[in-house]
């Protein structure tokens, strides 16, 4: 089993194809892992049962498994059943939705993380979208937080690179668990810049693994 303690300020890498994208397959996304792994990432976070299970032969660090079923509103692990089948398939971590927005189940988020925590040897990563939302997880008892959703559920405003004051107001708040730093981190400044306001470790997606995104920085940066 690993520790947690190892991933202490370290980079870990979320890939991710989307649907319909030519990159969404299994062994490419164990192949970015790889890559990933190759340059320094401490752990991988990936996107469906599939891509799990292929990460986790492909990869000797922790992977961190959520499913994503639909695009709005709760959709991140959105029920019991979807994050044991991320346990099940061999995710150390289960990342799922941690807000306080009501879920398709009709389960609390403490009897979903409680379920988790019964029936499988998983962490379970909230990811969050305000405040509230991290102090509820951390009540429903999660063992990390992820800024994940900031940005994304309406609470609040979409920043363009990570929400840093969101980061400075958790650990103002010292929840007691670790705070991992997701979302528009798209610099290395931008990474060291999120350990700094406190953030446990940094995930880091689309900076590093998806090339029509960055494709796009380039080509727009170029039109006058
Ligand atoms: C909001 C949402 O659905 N976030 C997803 C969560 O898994 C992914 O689409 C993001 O790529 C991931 O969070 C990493 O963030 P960024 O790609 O910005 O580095």
């Amino acid at each position: 089993m690993f520790k947690l303690e190892a991933l202490r300020s370290s980079l870990i890498v979320s890939c991710q194809a989307y649907p319909g994208e030519p990159m969404r397959d299994p062994r490419t996304m164990a192949q970015v892992a790889q890559s990933a792994v190759t340059g320094g990432a401490a752990a991988v976070r990936v996107q469906g049962l599939s891509d799990i299970q292929a990460a986790r032969s492909a990869v000797e660090v922790p992977v961190i498994g959520l499913w994503k079923d639909g695009h709005d509103g709760v959709f991140i692990t959105p029920t019991l059943h979807h994050a044991l089948a991320c346990a099940s398939a061999g995710a150390h971590i289960v990342a799922l939705d941690g807000t306080r927005r009501g879920r398709p189940d009709g389960l609390s988020l403490a009897q979903t993380i409680a379920g988790v925590h019964e029936q499988s040897p998983a962490l379970v990563m909230a990811d969050c979208g305000s405040v509230a939302d991290a102090v509820a997880a951390a009540e429903a008892g999660a063992d990390i937080i992820g800024t994940t959703l900031a940005g994304y559920t309406g609470e609040r405003e979409k920043t363009s690179g990570p929400d840093l004051e969101f980061l400075h107001e958790l650990a103002a708040l010292d929840l007691g668990l670790p705070v991992v730093a997701e979302g528009r981190i798209h610099t290395p400044a931008q990474g060291r810049a999120a350990l700094d306001a406190g953030a446990f470790a940094v995930v880091v997606g689309t900076a590093i693994t998806h090339p029509a995104t960055i494709t796009s920085w380039f080509a727009d940066a170029l039109v006058r």
